[in-house]
């Protein structure tokens, strides 16, 4: 079976957890990490999952990009495209089993999450969420990660294999 786990990243943050993701879905599946400005195809796979940084309490915007730049070196390329445009061309994925994920900063009281919104539109796309949107946190605006997260990571990717298998086999 065939996993794609497609990734926005400014700092390299969501980037890493996108790995740690991927070494959790381990070997039941055959997988793929991309990352979105190379607009990877989501076809031939069973498995999508897509996880990027909580830009203004959802997923980035162009201008968001750009004030991420503006706060420190930023990922080569990672300006040109995100999440949302990827949404915004990508062609119906009818029946797909797909989940969503994002990092934010550690502040409880800060609402919003790219990985909802994101969902969101794996939903409007005819995607099957196999398991909830879950969040990774990072210390600032550039990283690092928490302690721990991706550790956290990849046990959620795991999760992910085991939920997308009892899917698989009820239908
Ligand atoms: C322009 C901008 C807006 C942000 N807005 C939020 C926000 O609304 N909520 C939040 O929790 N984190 C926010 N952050 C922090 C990002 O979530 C953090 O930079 C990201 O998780 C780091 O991941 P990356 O290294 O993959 O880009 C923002 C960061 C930037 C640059």
């Amino acid at each position: 079976m065939k996993a794609l786990i497609i990734f926005e990243s400014m700092f390299g943050n969501t980037q890493s957890i996108a790995h740690a993701v991927a070494e959790g879905l381990g070997d039941a599946y055959d997988v793929r990490v991309a990352d979105v400005a190379t607009m990877p195809r989501a076809y031939g796979v069973d498995l999508v999952v897509v996880g990027g940084p909580t830009h203004a309490f959802g997923m980035s915007r162009p201008s968001t990009r750009e004030d991420a730049r503006r706060q420190g070196t930023v990922r080569e390329g990672a300006v040109a495209a995100g999440l949302r445009e990827y949404f915004d061309c990508s062609p119906v994925l009818h029946g797909l089993a797909a989940a969503a994920f994002d990092t934010k900063i550690n502040k409880p009281l800060v609402p919003g999450s790219a990985a909802r919104k994101a969902q969101k539109e794996l939903r409007r796309l005819g995607c099957r969420i196999v398991l909830p949107a879950e969040h990774f946190l990072v210390t600032g605006t550039g990283g690092p990660l928490l302690e721990g997260e991706r550790e956290r990571a990849r046990q959620w990717g795991a999760a992910l294999a085991q939920a997308a298998a009892r899917e698989h086999h009820s239908v």
